[in-house]
C-alpha cells in the first residue's frame, strides 16, 4: 500500500549552504543518529567517504555535486532529506531542490558567517517561500563566533534570525548547548555523539541564559499578542506556546530560528532534527497551488488527499547504471505502482512501473506513495520540472527558474570514435541540468556546451571521462555577450519582388528604441496600424521576422537584447503580399534599422567574493582591479579577510590559479552572474575584431591570432 505515513508526520527538507559549510557532514550525521547508515564516512580523509557525496568524482573532490535524497525517520517522524551543493555553479540543483520542499536547513560557518552562497540560498528560499532553520555549524573552530553570525545574518540577510540556544564552551572546548526553551544543558555522549544528556545548566552560565532566553521570547513576543501579554504579566510562557509561535513565525517567513552545533564533532544534530519536527511544516500546512490548463496563474488548490486525482512533479533526473531514475514530488492524491499517468507537457501517457524510495545512490521498492512524498520512479521519459497527473490535460505547476548560461566552451573529442559517446553523454547532462546548453557552432562546427560558470563546465568535462570514457579537448571559455540599442530610431522599409512568378510585396513602418536598463524582457514587439494598412493576419510573420533577427547583432553576431519595435503603419498588395513577404521585411527592417540605434556590446558581471588571509588582501584586491573589477565591500573575520566586488566574467578566466598563487592556497572564491553591462569601447573594438577575425576563411592569409 502507498505510504501509510500520516501527512502531519512528514517533513520534506533540504540541507543548503555555502560552499564546504558542512552540509554533507551534517547530512552524514543525521543518517547516523536516524539509524539509516551504522559508520560515519567522512567527506575527506581516507575512508570511503561520506554516503552521501556518493559519486567517485564528490568523494574525490570532497564536494557535493548533485543533490542526494534520502528518507529518514526521527521518532514519529518520516523526513526526506535532500542535500544540496554549496558550488553557485550548481545553483539548478538548489533551485530544484527548494522548488519541491516544505522546509530547508541553512548552514553557515561559525566562523565564515553569512557567505556569497548563503546570499544565494536565502534569495532561492524566498523565491520558493520554503521556511528554513539556521544552524551555525563548526562551533569548534577557533574563531567561532554565533553571535556575530545572527548579527550578520540581520545585516545581510535582513531576516529575524532569533538564536533558540546559547553554546557551552566555544572553539575546541565547545561541549554541548543551552536549549532556552527548556532552559536545559544538552550534552552529546559516546563515540558518535549518540546519547543525548540533558542536565542543569552549569550555575556559571545561568545568568547570560536568563538573559538570552529573555532576548528570545522578547523576539518570538513580536509574532503573538498572547505571548507578549504573558511578559508585560512578567509570567512565565509555557513551553508548547513558545514552539507555538516559533513555529508560525518561521512557516510563515518572518522569522529563521537559529541552533548551534559541529557537526564534524558530533554536537547538536539531534536538536536541530527536534526542531526540524517541531518548527517546519508538515505537507498538510503547506498550501500548494497548480495553473489549470490554458491559464497562466496558479489558481488550482491541490489537496492532500489521498483518494484525490494524483499530481507530481519531476524536479530531478538522474541516469545510473540501472536505468533513469525520475525523482517526483507528490503534490496531490496517490501515485500507485503499475498505475498510467500523464505528462502535461507531452501529453505522454507514462506506466509507473517500479516506484522507489530513495537512501543516497541505493533504493528501496515501494507500492506506492502519497501527497507530501517524495520518490522517484523508474524509466520515465521526464525532462526537470514536469507535471504527471491522473488526465490529460489536467494541471501544471509553477515552472522553476532556469537561468540563462553565461559562459561558453568548445569540445572536441580527441578519439574520433568517441564521438557517439560524447553525443549520448551530453544529452543525458542535459536532461539533468537545463541550466547546462549544448549547441552545434555553425561556422566551426565544433561542438558547444554552456553554462554557470568554468567550475559548471569542468565538472562535465570530468564526468565525460570518468563516466563515459570519452578525453576531450576544451577551447578557450567564450564569453555570451548581448547586442543592446542605445538610442531610438524609426524605419519605413518596403520588400518587393516582382520577377517571373509570384510577386512579393510588404511595407513596414515604425520605430525601435531601448527597453528600459531594468526591463526583464530582452525583446518587447508591439503595433498599433490603423485602418487595415497591414492586415492584421501578416502581423504575426512580421514578429516571427523581426524575431529570427535577434539571434544574431551586426556587431559581432551576439544576440540583441533589450529592444522594444513599435509597427505603426504600412501598406501591402491584394495579390503579391504573404507571410512570407512581410518576414522578409522584417528582416530587412533589423539589418537596416538596428545599426541606427548606435548598439553596444554587453558583457556579464560576475559578482564576486573572496576570502583570503589579511595579509594577502593588497595583492588580491589590486589584482581584482586590474581585472576591471570593483571593490564593493571588504569584511575582517578575524585575520581572514572577505573583499565583496564585481568583475567582468571575461576576466576571470583562470582566476582559482591566480588567487592560489596570491594567497599561497588560501584563498578561495566564489562567482554568480549578476548582470550585464556595457562594454568600454576600447574593448569593444577589439572584440568585434577578433570576432571578425574568426569568421575569416582560414587561406585568407591573415594572420588570426588566438
Ligand atoms: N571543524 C569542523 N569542520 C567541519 C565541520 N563540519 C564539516 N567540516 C569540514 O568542512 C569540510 C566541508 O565539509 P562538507 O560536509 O563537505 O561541506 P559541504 O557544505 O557539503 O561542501 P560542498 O557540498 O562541497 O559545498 C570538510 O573537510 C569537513 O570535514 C565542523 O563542524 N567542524
Amino acid at each position: 500500500m502507498p505510504n501509510a505515513e500520516p501527512l502531519k508526520n512528514i517533513r520534506n527538507i533540504g540541507i543548503s549552504a555555502h560552499i564546504d559549510s558542512g552540509k554533507t557532514t551534517l547530512s552524514e550525521r543525521i543518517l547516523y543518529y536516524t539509524g539509516r547508515i551504522h559508520r560515519l564516512g567522512e567527506v575527506h580523509g581516507d575512508g570511503p567517504g561520506a554516503t552521501m557525496d556518493y559519486m567517485e568524482l564528490e568523494r574525490e573532490r570532497g564536494i557535493t555535486i548533485t543533490s542526494a535524497a534520502t528518507t529518514v525517520r526521527w521518532g514519529e517522524a518520516v523526513i526526506n532529506l535532500i542535500d544540496t551543493p554549496g558550488h553557485v555553479d550548481f545553483t539548478i540543483e538548489v533551485e530544484r531542490s527548494l522548488r519541491v520542499l516544505d522546509g530547508a536547513i541553512l548552514v553557515l560557518c561559525a566562523v565564515g558567517g553569512v557567505q556569497a552562497q548563503s546570499l544565494t540560498i536565502d534569495r532561492q528560499m524566498r523565491r520558493y517561500h520554503v521556511p528554513r532553520l539556521a544552524f551555525i555549524n563548526k562551533m569548534d573552530r577557533v574563531g567561532a563566533d554565533p553571535f556575530r553570525v545572527v548579527q550578520q545574518m540581520k545585516d545581510r540577510l535582513d531576516c529575524d534570525a532569533v538564536l533558540m540556544q546559547l553554546p557551552i564552551g566555544r572553539e575546541a572546548d565547545f561541549r554541548g548547548v543551552i536549549d532556552l526553551v527548556t532552559m536545559e544543558a544538552v550534552y552529546f555522549d559516546g563515540p558518535h555523539g549518540e546519547h543525548v544528556r540533558r542536565e542543569p545548566i552549569p550555575a556559571e552560565l545561568l545568568e547570560s541564559a536568563r538573559q538570552a532566553r529573555q532576548q528570545m521570547l522578547e523576539s518570538l513576543a513580536m509574532y503573538s499578542d498572547e505571548l507578549l501579554e504573558i511578559l508585560l504579566a512578567e509570567e512565565e510562557p509555557p513551553q508548547d506556546l513558545i514552539w507555538r509561535v516559533a513555529k508560525a513565525a518561521t512557516c510563515s517567513l518572518q522569522m529563521t530560528p537559529v541552533f548551534l552545533g559541529s557537526a564534524f564533532k558530533n554536537k547538536g544534530v539531534q536538536p536541530l532534527l527536534d526542531a526540524v519536527v517541531r518548527l517546519l511544516p508538515s505537507p498538510l500546512e503547506v498550501e500548494v497551488r497548480a495553473i489549470p490548463p490554458g491559464e497562466e496563474s496558479p489558481s488550482m488548490l491541490l489537496s492532500a488527499d489521498p483518494a484525490a486525482p494524483a499530481v507530481a512533479m519531476a524536479f530531478k533526473l538522474v541516469e545510473d547504471p540501472f536505468g533513469a531514475l525520475t525523482f517526483l514530488r507528490v503534490y496531490q492524491g496517490t501515485l500507485t505502482k503499475g498505475g498510467y499517468y500523464y505528462n502535461q507537457r507531452t501529453g505522454k501517457r507514462e506506466r509507473f512501473g517500479r516506484i522507489v524510495r530513495m537512501h543516497a545512490d541505493k533504493r528501496e521498492d515501494i507500492d506506492g506513495a502519497t501527497a507530501g512524498d517524495i520518490v522517484a520512479v523508474v524509466g520515465l521519459d521526464a525532462a526537470s520540472g514536469d507535471t504527471y497527473a491522473e488526465s490529460y490535460p489536467a494541471c501544471t505547476l509553477e515552472r522553476m527558474y532556469i537561468p540563462e548560461p553565461v559562459i561558453k566552451m568548445s569540445i572536441t573529442p580527441v578519439e574520433r570514435n568517441s564521438a557517439e559517446r560524447l553525443a549520448k553523454a551530453l544529452a543525458r547532462f542535459r536532461r539533468e541540468d537545463p541550466t547546462l546548453h549544448v549547441t552545434i557552432d555553425e561556422e566551426s562546427g565544433e561542438t558547444l556546451i554552456a553554462g554557470m560558470g568554468e567550475l559548471h563546465l569542468d565538472i562535465y568535462v570530468e564526468r565525460l571521462r570518468r563516466e563515459y570514457g570519452v578525453d576531450v579537448l576544451v577551447g578557450a571559455p567564450k564569453v555570451n555577450y548581448r547586442e543592446a540599442p542605445t538610442e531610438p530610431t524609426t524605419f519605413n522599409v518596403r520588400h518587393r519582388k516582382q520577377t517571373g512568378g509570384a510577386g512579393q510585396y510588404a511595407h513596414i513602418i515604425g520605430k525601435m528604441e531601448p527597453l528600459p536598463e531594468d526591463s526583464e524582457e530582452t525583446f518587447v514587439f508591439e503595433e498599433c496600424i490603423v485602418g487595415g494598412r497591414i492586415p492584421k493576419q501578416y502581423i504575426p510573420a512580421i514578429e516571427k521576422g523581426l524575431r529570427s533577427s535577434l539571434e544574431k547583432g551586426p556587431l559581432a553576431g551576439y544576440p540583441i537584447v533589450g529592444l522594444k519595435v513599435i509597427v505603426e503603419d504600412g501598406s501591402y498588395h491584394e495579390v503579391d503580399s504573404s507571410d512570407l513577404a512581410f518576414q522578409i521585411c522584417a528582416q530587412m527592417v533589423m539589418r537596416e534599422a538596428f545599426p541606427q540605434t548606435r548598439p553596444v556590446l554587453l558583457e556579464p558581471i560576475m559578482k564576486i567574493e573572496i576570502e583570503c588571509p589579511e595579509s594577502a588582501q593588497g595583492s588580491v584586491v589590486g589584482d581584482l582591479i586590474s581585472r576591471r573589477g570593483v571593490v564593493l565591500g571588504t569584511h575582517s573575520l578575524g585575520n581572514i579577510v572577505r573583499i565583496e566586488g564585481e568583475v567582468p566574467l571575461a576576466e576571470t578566466f583562470g582566476y582559482s590559479t591566480t588567487l592560489r598563487s596570491l594567497t599561497q592556497g588560501q584563498g578561495t572564491f566564489t562567482l554568480e552572474f549578476s548582470k550585464y553591462r556595457r562594454v568600454p569601447p576600447s574593448i569593444q573594438e577589439e572584440i568585434i575584431l577578433q570576432r571578425k577575425r574568426s569568421r575569416m576563411p582560414s587561406n585568407s592569409g591573415v594572420s588570426s591570432k588566438a
